[in-house]
């Protein structure tokens, strides 16, 4: 269960290099048999996905069901006011909430043009194709629906082509028929049953039956964030998004319910997932621990969620905000709530974090859902040099050259000395050729 902390203390040292340790970054066990996984997908491609699919997701998979055809997506239109009648209004309205801030993101091409004539610019071009990995969520049977949102509505805005989904099938080879109406919602054009590092490998490499991709965005579990990493150079990969994170700083106003909720709000993804309190409070701190243990019983998922929280929860008693900041900037989580009573004060203290919610009436799940900004987050400290997955993910910027020729005359000595400078004769060569023969 989610353990008490001094900080600074060795204890805490201890936690805290666990939780530099934890998830892909390091585990070379994992790492190791992900490469494996590429390689078979590699050299056997459709055979591969099969046999792995076969093995941990779906027993009797074949190889006609990696592709979801028209009729399925049909079919899961008519299934899905069963499962909810409101669903595709409540998609609708999330989807229109994450496009109108992502249009906010959207880069446009410039140009100058100097005195002398020469003309220099960047031309914004969005990549032609993407695969997005929907991770199949608690046992396979419901996936990250939203995730469907959060990775395509960007890509769309960015002007991307050709979108792609992938997400391991339920046991019965189906995938959920919200996760079928959700794509078709946001814009994708192809689905693909199938999972974990194979399906991250199948975007990279193609296969008989998916077309490779220019970039691979999305979250999902260790195998699926190791993968990316491995294959990253081969294929464009978004960020490290991998189990969820949430940080909470709170003080003497936050109520210990609240914190708890959202503590658990992030542990019940998985046994990786990190849950951690930052408090100068000591009171709140054991309130917030009891209230965790309670609401935690009830939950379906409570397994999943006590395993994160001993592993990788904490509690962290502080002497005051200004190391409660440091430490937080320190562990520099994918999500940072702030239930302290002037919130705003503390924009200009944070440095380090994926997304930060503020207010006790700002909880994270409104993130992951609805509010608009992007839930596919940096996890495992990468929120200290990446960001949350956004346009840009999907757009490339390609620089503009043009020199008039007197322009040229005027620079071409210099151009030329400085690559000889470099030993580069056939550089040097290529400016005096022109001026010889201008
Ligand atoms: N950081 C973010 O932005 C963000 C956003 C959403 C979700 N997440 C995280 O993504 C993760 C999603 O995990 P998930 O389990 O829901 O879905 P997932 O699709 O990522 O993982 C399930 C797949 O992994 C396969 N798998 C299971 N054991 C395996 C093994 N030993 N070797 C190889 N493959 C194996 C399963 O068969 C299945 O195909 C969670 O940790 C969640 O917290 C992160
Ligand atoms: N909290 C996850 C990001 O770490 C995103 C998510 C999707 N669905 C529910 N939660
Ligand atoms: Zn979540």
């Amino acid at each position: 269960m989610i353990a008490l902390y001094s900080y600074p203390s060795d204890a805490s040292e201890q936690f805290l290099r666990r939780l530099r340790e934890r998830g892909a970054i390091v585990d070379e066990t994992i790492e190791a048999r992900v490469k494996g996984i590429l390689e078979e997908v590699r050299k056997k491609g459709d055979r591969a996905i099969v046999e792995y699919t076969r093995a941990f997701d779906c027993p009797d998979f074949e190889k006609a069901m990696i592709a979801v055809s028209d009729d399925e997506i049909e079919k899961a239109y008519e299934e899905i006011s069963g499962f909810d009648r409101d669903f595709t209004d409540i998609i609708r309205r999330a989807a229109d909430n994450v496009r109108e801030f992502h249009e906010a993101q959207k880069e446009r091409s410039w140009f100058m043009t100097r005195d002398d004539g020469v003309f220099l610019g960047q031309m914004v071009r969005p990549v032609e194709s993407v695969g997005a990995y929907i991770p199949g969520g608690a046992e396979g049977a419901t996936p990250l629906i939203s995730t469907v949102i959060m990775t395509v509505i960007p890509a769309r805005v960015a002007g991307v082509k050709e979108i792609a989904i992938a997400s391991p099938p339920r046991k019965d080879g189906t995938l959920h028929p919200g996760l079928l109406v959700t794509a078709k919602e946001c814009g994708a054009q192809r689905i693909y049953r199938m999972g974990s590092a194979w399906a991250v490998a199948a975007f990279a490499w193609g296969t008989e039956t998916v077309k490779p991709v220019n970039i691979i965005v999305g979250p999902g579990n260790i195998y699926v964030t190791t993968a990316k990493r491995l294959l990253m150079g081969i294929v464009g990969v978004d960020i490290i998004a991998g189990p969820s994170e949430v940080l909470i700083i709170a003080d003497e106003t936050a109520n210990p319910v609240f914190v708890a909720a959202d503590l658990l709000s992030q542990a019940e993804h998985d046994t990786y997932a990190s849950p951690v309190l930052i408090t100068w409070n000591k009171e709140l701190a054991e309130g917030v621990i009891e209230e965790v243990k309670r609401q935690v019983r009830s939950l379906p998922r409570r397994d999943v969620a006590l395993e994160a929280l001993t592993n990788y929860g904490a509690c962290f008693l502080v002497e005051n905000e200004d190391v409660a900041a440091e430490l937080a900037n320190r562990i520099a989580p994918e999500h940072l709530e702030l239930h302290v009573k002037t919130p705003w004060d503390w924009l200009g203290k944070i440095t380090n974090a994926g997304a930060l919610f503020i207010g006790h009436y700002t909880p994270e799940p409104l993130g992951d859902y609805f509010a608009g900004p992007n839930h596919v987050l940096p996890t495992s400290q990468t929120a200290r040099f990446a960001s949350a997955l956004g346009v840009q993910n999907f757009l490339r910027r390609i620089s503009l050259l043009h020199y008039p020729e007197e322009a040229f005359f005027r620079d071409a000595s210099a151009v030329e000395r400085m690559a000889r400078w470099e030993g580069l004769e056939a550089h040097a060569r290529s400016i005096s050729i022109r001026k010889k023969n201008g």
